[in-house]
């Protein structure tokens, strides 16, 4: 079997995919984030996704045959990219966007091995409850908002704006593993299946 990197500083992807039961290695995909002029959510979220694989693939030294993994999360509101906030006002001020409506979240995924590269873009959609200034600058001061896109975490304390969710929930954490694990078994890495429960050792 490849063995797989996962192209990702992300604590939370890594969790994501150690849930799904597939072994892997962490490497770093530090690449340059800007948006390109005219380039929509979609295209960015998977050009991004691409090229933190393509990364990762430069920094691992192997002989053997191995596949990266890399994903890119972006908060999208009327067609705006909401990147992580720089600041707390930048992070009020992103709240306050998102406050009292819905907005989308767009996760990219890219699995490629020494042939080819596939991604997919799965696409959510968040509906938030009203949100007052006051609980905006105390949401900033937990620490939760800092290194999270949209400036929210729907897995931590973020959960309470939340009023509805229409997709895939990891995939707003980081990384939709239906989706992954799908990609993963193109490229004949297997995930945990229920088909093969009774051979799995997790
Ligand atoms: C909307 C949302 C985002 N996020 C996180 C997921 C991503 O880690 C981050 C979006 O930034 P990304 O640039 O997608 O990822 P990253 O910089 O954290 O990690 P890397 O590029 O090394 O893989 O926001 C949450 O944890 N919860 C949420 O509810």
């Amino acid at each position: 079997m490849k063995r797989l990197y996962l192209a990702s500083g992300s604590p939370r992807r890594r969790e994501l995919l150690t849930q799904i039961g597939v072994p892997f290695c962490a490497v770093s995909a530090d690449i340059d984030e800007t948006p390109l002029a005219q380039e929509s959510p979609s295209a960015y979220v998977e050009r991004l996704a691409r090229g933190k694989a393509e990364a990762g693939r430069g920094s691992v030294v192997s002989d053997e045959p191995f596949c990266v993994l890399g994903a890119d999360t972006a908060v999208v509101l009327d067609g705006k990219i909401l990147g992580k906030p720089v600041d707390q006002a930048d992070a009020c001020a992103m709240l306050m966007m998102l406050s009292g409506c819905e907005h989308e979240v767009l996760t990219a995924i890219a699995v490629l091995d020494g042939e080819r590269c596939e991604s997919r873009v799965v696409t959510s959609r968040v509906r938030f409850r009203d949100i007052s200034r006051e609980e905006a600058v105390a949401y900033w001061a937990s620490g939760e908002p800092q290194d999270k896109a949209g400036g929210y975490g729907i897995q931590g304390l973020g959960a309470v704006f939340v009023a509805g969710l229409d997709g895939s929930y990891s995939a707003v954490v980081g990384l939709p593993l239906c989706e992954t694990a799908e990609l993963l078994g193109h490229f004949g890495i297997p995930c945990w299946q229920p088909r093969n429960a009774h051979q799995a050792t997790f």
